[in-house]
């Protein structure tokens, strides 16, 4: 049976997860949300999605199965503030934020799931990494695996990964816009038109990531298949190799994780 779920927190990710479980067939009556900010923001959801609102957080815990906690991570302690979990499953896609940490908030043994998805929810091709808490069963994981895997991929995985994950698959479709932001540059400093420039890498970005999907091809193999031997693609790449592509992917997704961890310290958690 579908499970009704409640927002708190509706900024950014929680629209994208709102409209993904829409576009998936989830029922706009089985969702409501609340948000800090509640007039703007919740007058919104409401019109363009037709899910439930509220601006009473209990009201939202009361209608639902299942609570998305969306808030960033130094709003969680307030977001939880008087609220009663009961039976119901807490799912955190906090940053950094432990299942430990969420569950010590409560008096009784509280089933939380932690999450990690990206914005790509929105149109059904996120990948989530989830973990269950120490008082979440199989079957709660479970539940969230169902719920997730309708908006994209789904890996379960032990908690200590979390911070990497957040950094490499959380926060990456950020890396990939800012290299498509990157191609369009390049291609209007070398004399394109700028709409031209960007019609080229968004679909080149599209079809790459298209073939990956499709063809499940290791990448080396399909970046082979494009470098003809002493052609351009091989002058391309050694550009890349020259200043340090792979170390800068590397530092980004390291620093990202350890953001993640700076700010589940900073909350004290
Ligand atoms: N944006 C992203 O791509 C992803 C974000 N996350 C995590 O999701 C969380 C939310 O991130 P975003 O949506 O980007 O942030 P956001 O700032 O867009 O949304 C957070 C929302 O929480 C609301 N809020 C703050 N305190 C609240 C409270 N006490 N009660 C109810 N609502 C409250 C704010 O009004 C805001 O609308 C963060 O913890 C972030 O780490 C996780 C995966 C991806
Ligand atoms: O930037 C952030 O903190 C969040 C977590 C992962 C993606 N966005």
């Amino acid at each position: 049976m579908e499970k009704r779920i409640g927002f708190i927190g509706c900024g950014n990710i929680a629209e994208a997860i709102i409209k993904g479980l829409l576009n998936a067939g989830y029922v706009s009556k089985m969702i409501t949300a609340t948000n800090k900010e509640k007039t703007e923001r919740l007058k919104y959801i409401k019109e363009t999605y037709g899910v439930q609102v509220s601006r009473d957080k209990k009201e939202v815990v009361d209608n639902s199965d299942l609570i998305i906690l969306a808030v960033k991570p130094k709003d969680v302690v307030d977001a939880l503030r008087d609220i009663q979990i009961g039976d119901r499953i807490l799912i955190s896609v906090a940053a950094g934020i432990t299942t430990e940490y969420l569950g010590g908030m409560f008096k009784d043994n509280v089933r939380v799931i932690r999450a990690m998805p990206n914005t790509s929810s929105m149109v059904g091709e996120s990948v989530t990494a989830i973990c269950r808490g120490r008082f979440a069963s199989d079957d709660d994981l479970n539940c969230a695996y169902e719920v997730f895997s309708s908006i994209g991929e789904v890996a379960i995985l032990d908690e200590e990964y979390f911070d990497i994950v957040t950094g490499l698959s959380g926060s990456g479709p950020a890396y990939i816009y800012y290299m498509m932001e990157a191609l369009v540059e390049a291609g209007i400093k070398s004399g394109l038109d700028a709409g031209v420039a960007q019609e080229l890498a968004r679909q080149t970005i599209f079809g790459a990531a298209v073939m990956l999907k499709k063809t499940g091809e290791d990448p080396s193999r399909l970046r082979l298949n494009v470098t003809s031997p002493g052609g351009t693609t091989m002058a391309g790449i050694m550009a890349l190799e020259s200043r340090g592509f792979k170390e800068i992917i590397y530092n980004a997704v390291y620093e990202a994780s350890r953001r993640s961890k700076e700010m589940r310290e900073s909350i004290g958690a």
